[in-house]
C-alpha cells in the first residue's frame, strides 16, 4: 500500500527517486476502496492443486479479493471432475459481459503442440481478446505466457534440446518497475517446460519490457509498458515439492526426464527440497495486485 505524506515533505522527493510508492494527500482523499474482482482461467489439468497454489499468494493482501474461476467450454477435462467444475467454475458465456480488475491465465501441458492444435485455442483467443478490453491487468503463467506472447504480439516458441527444469538464478533488469519493486538484485525461481520463446522477436517489440531473466533459463518476466499484460514464463507459484512430483511422475512412466537442476539437496531425490522462491513470488503477486490492479483499475467501470 502507498504511504501518505504531506506534499512538501523533503523525504517525498527522495522516496520517489527510489521508486517507493508515495501518495500525496490530494490523491489519497479522492481514492475510493472496494473489493477487487479477479478471474482465474485455470488450464492446468490438476486444477485443485493450482487453485491452492494461486490463492495462497492472492490471499496475502489487505484488500478484499473476490475470486471467480473460469473454465473452457471447448475442452472436456479428463483430470478434474465435472462435479468440481460445475460447482466452482463459470463459463466464458457466464462472464463475458462483466469487467474484472485482474485476471490470471495459467500454464497448461500443451506446449509441444502447435497453438492451433490445442483444442481450445479458438476459445482461448476470444478470451484473450476479451481480456484486452474487459480486464485491467492480466497475468499469464508459463504456457499461458507463451500463448499471450504469440496471440498478442506474434512471438513464437521453439522446442528446447532438453527440458528447462529446475530452480534458476534470475537478475532483475528493471528494478524501478512496480512488479519487481522490493526484489533482491538476484533471486531464484522454478521453470518446468520443454519450449522457450523467440527472444529476438521479443526484444524487437517496443511495447514489451523484460523485467527479469536468467543466464540459464532465459526470460522469466516480461510486461507490456502499460502493465495490462504480464507474462511469467516460469512457475513461481509451484510448491516446494512440485518439481519433485513431476520428476517422479515421469520416471514412473518411463520418461527420461533429467534431475531438476539446483533443486534436491546434494542432487539426491530422497532429500526434501527447500522452498527458495516463495518470498519473491509473494512479493510479485502483492505488487501485481497493488500497482497493476488496485491502483490502476477504475472504481466504477463505465
Ligand atoms: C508449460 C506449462 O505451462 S507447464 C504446466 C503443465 N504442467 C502440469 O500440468 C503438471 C501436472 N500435469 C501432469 O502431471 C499431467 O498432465 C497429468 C498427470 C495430470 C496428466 O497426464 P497424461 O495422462 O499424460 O495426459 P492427459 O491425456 O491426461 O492430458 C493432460 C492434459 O493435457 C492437455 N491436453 C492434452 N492434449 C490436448 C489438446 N490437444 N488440446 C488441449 N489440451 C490438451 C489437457 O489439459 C489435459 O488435461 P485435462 O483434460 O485434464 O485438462
Ligand atoms: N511442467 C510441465 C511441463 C509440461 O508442459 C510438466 O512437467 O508437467
Amino acid at each position: 500500500m502507498p504511504i501518505r505524506i504531506p506534499e512538501q515533505l523533503p523525504a517525498k522527493e527522495i522516496l520517489e527517486q527510489e521508486n517507493i510508492f508515495v501518495m500525496d494527500e490530494e490523491r489519497a482523499t479522492k481514492q475510493e476502496i472496494r473489493p477487487l474482482n479477479i478471474l482465474i482461467l485455470n488450464l492446468m489439468p490438476e486444477k485443485e492443486k493450482t487453485e491452492a497454489q494461486l490463492l495462497r499468494f492472492l490471499g496475502n493482501t489487505p484488500i478484499q479479493v473476490n475470486i471467480s474461476f473460469l473454465r473452457l467450454s471447448t475442452h472436456e477435462s479428463k483430470n478434474t471432475s465435472k462435479f468440481h467444475l460445475d460447482q466452482f467454475y463459470k463459463s466464458f458465456d457466464d462472464i463475458r459481459t462483466k469487467r474484472f480488475d485482474g485476471m490470471i491465465i495459467t500454464g497448461a501441458p500443451v506446449e509441444k503442440l502447435k497453438f492451433s492444435d490445442v483444442n481450445y485455442w479458438e476459445e482461448l483467443q476470444s478470451i484473450m481478446d476479451w481480456s484486452s478490453k474487459n480486464v485491467t491487468s492480466t497475468l499469464h503463467i508459463c504456457w499461458g505466457a507463451q500463448a499471450a506472447l504469440y496471440h498478442h504480439y506474434g512471438i513464437g516458441k521453439y522446442e528446447l534440446p532438453e527440458k528447462c527444469f529446475g530452480i534458476y538464478r534470475h537478475e532483475v533488469l528493471e528494478p524501478k518497475e512496480n512488479l519487481v519493486r522490493g526484489f533482491d538484485d538476484y533471486f531464484m525461481a522454478p521453470h518446468s517446460r520443454y519450449t522457450d520463446i523467440d527472444y529476438q522477436k521479443l526484444i524487437s517489440i517496443a511495447e514489451l519490457k523484460i523485467l527479469a531473466q536468467s543466464d540459464q533459463a532465459g526470460v522469466l518476466i516480461a510486461a507490456s509498458s502499460d502493465g495490462k499484460r504480464i507474462m511469467v514464463t516460469g512457475h513461481f507459484e509451484y510448491d516446494a515439492e512440485t518439481l519433485g512430483d513431476e520428476y517422479r511422475r515421469d520416471r514412473e512412466r518411463g520418461v527420461d526426464t533429467q534431475l531438476p537442476e539446483n533443486y534436491f539437496p546434494d542432487d539426491d531425490p530422497s532429500k526434501v527440497p527447500l522452498h527458495r522462491w516463495k518470498s519473491h513470488c509473494s512479493l510479485m503477486f502483492s505488487n501485481w495486485l497493488n500497482y497493476y490492479v488496485y491502483q490502476s483499475t477504475p472504481y466504477e467501470w463505465d
